[in-house]
């Protein structure tokens, strides 16, 4: 198969290497079949919102990385309105920008509003690259709930559920769309593109998104495997390995989810790989409301989707659809993403029928492996080996001795 193209994984390199790192995320990711993956603008530090940051980003990867790896820019209210800063940093090389909506938990990433967006989109306009936004909008009048005594035991995973209603990615989708009208045949910011990052809201939010796809909005929307195998209702109390945000929701949302992929109204499929360190996981303590949100899922991404998918009917065909071939459009990778000629030979090789246990003699590549919500799942799918441009870079749990992956720069 094509080689997986994950548009969204946290990788905190430079600066908090220790959270996840070059090496050991890219590894991990040949591992689990990804050949190409566009690494977040924060966690790292500084964030990669200037072209003097992505420097050290280019510096952090180069020569350590396993698989091909390339770079969102973040959109932030000191650069949103700086046309000339947002083109230089789209001219040394980002594929498209990155912007919260809501706050990030990372102080040099700090959230933008609908005029920050409008503005961005003009500058992408020109360069036809696309917006990422994390949709979710903190209402004032939940958000007393995230204080410290969370108005439920913090333990308890429906008390964070709560502090993260779906109104929250309602309202942020609602207000993207006053802009994304600009992308529009003959808008303002016609060229640009908005892709919605992580949804877990399955009702208003995606109804939503689809009427503007009718309309002629340029959007697309992704979603995650957590919240395509697991609901809130299993999650144990205190386990906070699978705090995120916009949260896992309930059962009957996740069923929505999954019909909504087999629909195509949700585009395709990333990992949302956020881990940290298991000391700000809180995993003894359980507190839910304290604990690092972001899962850690890179290696899995895979075998999950297709064990998770089997009840659904998914065909190996959706599967590349979902991981290779969006993705690579989104991040104008026009020589990836399809096993085609003139393509480069990014290629997974695995065995779809074979089972295994995720327990702890199981080979995991990320550096943290404790915080993975996947440890102790069966899953079926299993990678056996992974070539980028031809170079065979994972084979049966060993790796190349070189790390040769290329940094790619958009041009
Ligand atoms: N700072 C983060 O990495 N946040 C991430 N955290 C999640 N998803 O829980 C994200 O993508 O929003
Ligand atoms: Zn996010
Ligand atoms: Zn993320």
């Amino acid at each position: 198969m094509p080689g997986l193209i994950d548009v969204h994984a946290h990788l905190d390199d430079p600066g908090r290497a220790e959270w996840e790192g070059f090496p050991s995320g890219t590894k991990a990711a040949a591992a689990g079949g990804i050949t190409t993956l566009i690494d977040m603008p924060l966690n790292n530090f500084p964030s990669t919102v200037s072209t003097e940051t992505l420097k050290l980003k280019i510096e952090a990867a180069e020569k350590s990385i396993y698989v091909d790896v390339g770079f969102w820019g973040g959109l932030v209210p000191e650069n949103a309105f700086n046309a000339t800063a947002l083109e230089a940093l789209l001219d040394a090389g980002v594929h498209g920008l990155k912007s919260f909506m809501c706050p990030s938990g990372i102080n040099d990433f700090p959230m933008t509003d609908a005029r920050h967006i409008k503005a961005g989109l003009s500058v992408l306009a020109k360069y036809k690259r696309p917006l990422l936004v994390h949709s979710e909008i903190q209402s004032v009048v939940e958000s007393h709930l995230e204080t410290e005594d969370g108005g439920g035991d913090p333990r308890s995973y429906s008390t964070y559920l709560k502090t993260r209603p779906p109104s929250w990615e309602e309202a942020a989708v609602r207000e993207l769309l006053t802009v994304t009208k600009d992308t529009r045949s003959g808008g303002p910011a016609e060229g640009a593109h908005l892709h919605v990052v992580h949804l877990s809201d399955a009702s208003s939010s995606l109804d939503l998104i689809k009427e503007a796809k009718r309309s002629g909005d340029s959007i697309t929307v992704e979603t995650c495997p957590h919240y395509l195998a697991f609901s809130a209702e299993e999650i144990p109390d205190g386990d906070t390995r699978f705090k995120c945000a916009p949260p896992i929701r309930d059962a009957a949302n996740k069923e929505k989810l999954w019909n909504a992929l087999m629909e195509g109204d949700i585009d395709m499929l990333s990992s949302d790989h956020s881990p940290t360190v298991p000391e700000l996981k809180l995993l003894n303590d359980g507190n839910f409301l304290k604990a690092w949100g972001g899962i850690s899922s890179i290696q899995f991404v895979l075998p999950v989707t297709w064990s998770y998918g089997q009840k659904y009917g998914i065909t190996l065909e959706q599967l590349v659809s979902w991981w290779s071939e969006r993705p690579a459009k989104l991040a104008g990778q026009h020589s990836k993403g399809a096993i085609a000629i003139g393509n480069h030979a990014d290629v997974v090789v695995w065995e779809p029928e074979v089972e295994f246990d995720l327990n702890e003699d199981h080979p995991m590549f990320v550096k943290n492996p404790s915080i993975s919500a996947y440890i102790g799942k069966r899953l079926s799918g299993k990678v056996l080996a992974t070539f980028v441009r031809g170079n065979l870079v994972y084979k049966e749990g060993n790796h190349a001795f070189a790390a040769c992956g290329s940094t790619i720069l958009a041009t």
